[in-house]
């Protein structure tokens, strides 16, 4: 068959027959070209309508444009022909007319790289690696230190602040080249920006890194022209003081002729974090050098606006989004979103209202890893460096998809390593402005830390309800498989609030009975007979604290806290606002000073609850805390002991808990308690979260909510079993030889690798302290019944009498704090 145009004189012939894939040459060597493309014409001059890749396989060929997408294959009948292709050479392929214009390695298609514009143009700045850890005299400055330090603000000569000499002095990296050619015009003098002495004194090694890092990254010294970082320590790393040193330092110096780089900041943060902020620049660098501007009710923003005496502004995402307009109307320099994981999804208000803000230098800081999700990770890099990595469908085509496709079990092995090869590039692209540091890097600045998961007996009262719950006809339906109006989550629902309380659920059934919904059917099966279990007189508001098996352990441990170690408090979570009401009803009936945070705390109030509380002269002895409600970003270093009274499904969730006690500042060891009831569904979910890790390697991710979560009838006759006679079902799982009379850890040599479900994959991946927990880490731990006979830890000894069994892990163990 031969094409029509084929017979067109002055145009090269064409040498495309329809595809078919069996012809295809298996050993046939792959070869890439750069192409200029245009649909064929009899035209002398041709009009290019744009640049491709041409694919030359064997007789087969394919012609990508830039965007990844195909634009034209099919199999070349003049084998001959493909194979002489070289440079400047002009061939018809697919109707199309094309010009080879150079020939690209296989290794600048495999990553990825051939796509971007201009072969490349996303070089790496020198500067990044010329200059990269120069922390202290990197350069003989030209321009001698000041005389005085700490000029007032805006004084600008060519001297640095700061002595660059001065030992232990953090230098930032000097513009290149290529940088002075763009950012120098006027030729100012190289001036060295050095890090406010009084700062660095504070500074952890990984905290210098972080500023240097985002130095030059918001300078645009690592990417070209570009100017955003995405900042993702791990909880508690101490993001805030990174970027206040760097506000401080960009605010009063610049490397050319000390000029100032910025002027005016604006950060974003979740409302209960505004105020942290304010403290934050308050400890770090006191009232004086920097005045910042948090609003809240009574500081609006028109407040900041009007006035020539704030450099930064302090916003939550909620009030940016009202006050959007005027703040379009600041210009602002450098523009840092706390938590900034919200900004994954792109077509959310928030994203788009910070994306209208046309300030360059962005930074994300979130705790979050953000690899996990191609997509979302494209959102995120998007937002700080618009189109660094070209459109959302060229993005698709060039990474997400052949990544994806090289996953799956079915994947060629020329798949494969295509895929391994682009989320290499995207990984190594990216690299150069994602910053993440794990939890291990401050450990050793951290008190020891010692984990219990304590196993609670049951009270007789939970065990006869439990049973009774577990034979009533909804579960009956739930494991059948009618799970149409998902009755398994209403059974779920009562299961974990029998073993929080018997008088929640006997509330539940109360309210029912009361309400005009009393019809829905599978609830009223649920609860039918139960409330003949309670005693005839029973009363909720009078509730006895033998009802529960975590109470009781609850109330032990806080009177054994309060004995042993009179001054130090207690962080007490729960996920339900009626189980903290029990839990405030019990410390108030003890006499024991509370404070509490939740999901209806106005966020104004939040700080200073949390303030009151870390504060030595507070008399609060527990902080009851709501965490899905508010714990994100939190600091309280007041408490050293956490219990976790119940469990949720997502792992992230008492992962931020424990780490808003267990962090920089922290000055006891900390104890964490989970408290699990034994046998029952508590118990289910904490396997769950622990057994999923191996295979699914679950991050700290706190968006995922249980109504994610789908159970198989298998999963669910599972979780709706109540083991009565066993110790721990965890421990049994464990394949464990130990009957749990002695200290036991398991086989320590068996250290398993941490791994993560990334979609870029293993590489960059460091193991984390705040990663959930797996079985078989679960396994190293110290475990003993609660029948062991000589158990060191005094706080455990004095609840064993309500407990079947422990796991303990201790971290930091020789730590001398
Ligand atoms: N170098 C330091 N020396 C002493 N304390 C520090 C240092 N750096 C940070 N901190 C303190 O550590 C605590 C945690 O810091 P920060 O709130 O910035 O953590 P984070 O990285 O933002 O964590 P999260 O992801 O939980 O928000 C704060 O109380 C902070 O003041
Ligand atoms: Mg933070």
């Amino acid at each position: 068959m031969t094409s029509p145009m084929a017979q067109v004189h002055s145009a090269p012939k064409e040498i495309t027959v329809p595809k078919r894939q069996e012809e295809e040459e298996p050993d046939s060597l792959v070869k890439y070209f750069s192409v200029v493309w245009c649909k064929a014409s009899k035209k002398k001059h041709k009009k290019w309508e744009g640049d491709a890749v041409l694919i030359v396989k064997g007789k087969s060929f394919t012609l990508k444009d830039l965007e990844g997408k195909d634009i034209g294959r099919g199999l070349a009948y003049k084998f001959k022909e493909l194979e002489k292709i070289e440079e400047g050479h002009r061939v018809m392929i697919g109707g199309k007319e094309v010009e080879v214009m150079g020939i690209i390695s296989p290794d600048d298609f495999n990553s990825g790289r051939c796509f971007q514009l201009g072969g490349g143009s996303l070089a790496i700045s020198s500067s990044s690696q010329a200059a990269k850890k120069c922390f202290s005299n990197p350069f003989k400055s030209v321009c001698k230190p000041s005389s005085k330090e700490n000029r007032p603000n805006g004084f600008q000569d060519c001297k640095p602040r700061h002595d660059p000499h001065a030992q232990n002095s953090l230098v930032m990296s000097r513009p290149d080249n290529n940088h002075q050619w763009m950012f120098n015009k006027s030729c100012s003098p190289i001036v060295d920006v050095v890090i406010d002495p009084y700062l660095v004194y504070h500074l952890r090694p990984h905290q210098k890194e972080g500023i240097l890092f985002l130095y030059e990254c918001v300078m645009g010294m690592r990417v070209n022209g570009r100017c955003g970082a995405i900042l993702a320590d791990e909880m508690g790393l101490g993001k805030t003081l990174q970027c206040i040193s760097l506000i401080w330092t960009l605010q009063c110096q610049g490397p050319y002729g000390g000029k100032p780089v910025i002027k005016k900041t604006l950060i974003v943060t979740p409302g209960s974090l505004v105020n942290n902020w304010r403290k934050e620049f308050q400890k770090w660098l006191g009232s004086e050098r920097i005045k910042v501007f948090p609003v809240d009710q009574d500081h609006k923003v028109e407040e900041f606006i009007k006035s020539p005496f704030y450099s930064v502004l302090i916003i939550s995402y909620e009030m940016l989004l009202r006050s959007l307009d005027q703040i379009k109307n600041v210009k602002f320099d450098l523009l840092i979103c706390d938590e900034g994981h919200r900004l994954k999804n792109s077509a959310i208000k928030t994203t788009t209202a910070l994306i209208s803000l046309s300030c360059e230098k962005r930074i994300i800081l979130t705790g979050t890893p953000v690899q996990n999700d191609l997509q979302e990770f494209f959102a995120l890099i998007d937002f700080v460096n618009p189109g660094i990595l070209g459109s959302l469908s060229s993005y698709r085509k060039i990474y997400e998809e052949p990544i994806i496709l090289s996953r799956q079990p079915s994947a060629s092995e020329e798949e494969k390593e295509l895929g391994e090869k682009r989320a290499a590039e995207l990984t190594c692209l990216t690299g150069l402005f994602i910053l993440r540091r794990t939890q291990e890097v401050i450990n050793k600045y951290l008190p020891p830390k010692i984990e219990n998961v304590v196993f609670c007996r049951p009270g007789a009262l939970q065990i006869e309800l439990y049973r009774k719950l577990l034979n009533s006809q909804a579960v009956r339906f739930c494991l059948q498989g009618l799970l149409g109006n998902s009755p398994h989550l209403i059974c779920i629902g009562a299961l974990k609030k029998l073993c929080n309380h018997p008088c929640l659920l006997f509330n539940s059934i109360k309210g029912k009975e009361c309400s005009s919904t009393w019809d829905e059917n599978e609830e009223r099966s649920l609860y039918e007979g139960l409330v003949n279990v309670f005693p005839a007189d029973y009363n909720p508001l009078m509730f006895t604290e033998e009802e529960s098996g975590k109470l009781q352990v609850l109330l032990k441990l806080l009177a054994v806290i309060r004995e042993l170690r009179p001054t130090e408090k207690v962080v007490l979570v729960s996920n339900y606002t009626q189980t903290l009401n029990i839990l405030q009803e019990v410390c108030r009936r003890h006499g024991y000073a509370f404070t509490r945070l939740d999901g209806q705390t106005p966020v104004s109030q939040r700080q200073q609850i949390v303030d009151g509380f870390n504060s030595k002269y507070s008399s609060d002895f527990i902080f009851l805390l709501s965490s899905k409600a508010g714990g994100v970003g939190l600091n309280l270093i007041g408490g050293s002991h956490l219990i976790l009274y119940d469990i949720d499904w997502n792992p992230a969730t008492d992962i931020q808990a424990m780490s808003r006690l267990w962090r920089d500042g922290q000055k006891h060891p900390v104890h964490i308690y989970r408290l699990l009831t034994t046998g029952t569904i508590e118990e289910k979910i904490y396997q769950r979260q622990i057994s999923k890790q191996d295979l699914s390697g679950a991050v700290v991710d706190l968006t995922k909510t249980s109504e994610h979560i789908q159970f198989s009838v298998e999963e669910l006759k599972n979780l709706f079993t109540l083991h009565e006679s066993s110790h721990c079902v965890t421990h049994d799982l464990l394949d464990c030889e130990c009957t749990g009379d002695k200290d036991h850890t398991g086989d320590s040599l068996e250290k398993v690798p941490i791994s993560r479900n990334c979609q870029l994959g293993p590489h960059h991946q460091k193991s984390s302290s705040l990663k959930p927990l797996s079985m078989s880490q679960l396994k190293q731990w110290k475990h003993f019944s609660g029948d062991h006979l000589n158990l060191t830890d005094p706080f455990l000894e004095r609840i064993r009498e309500n407990v079947s069994f422990f796991f303990q892990n201790i971290t930091n163990q020789s730590t001398v704090i």
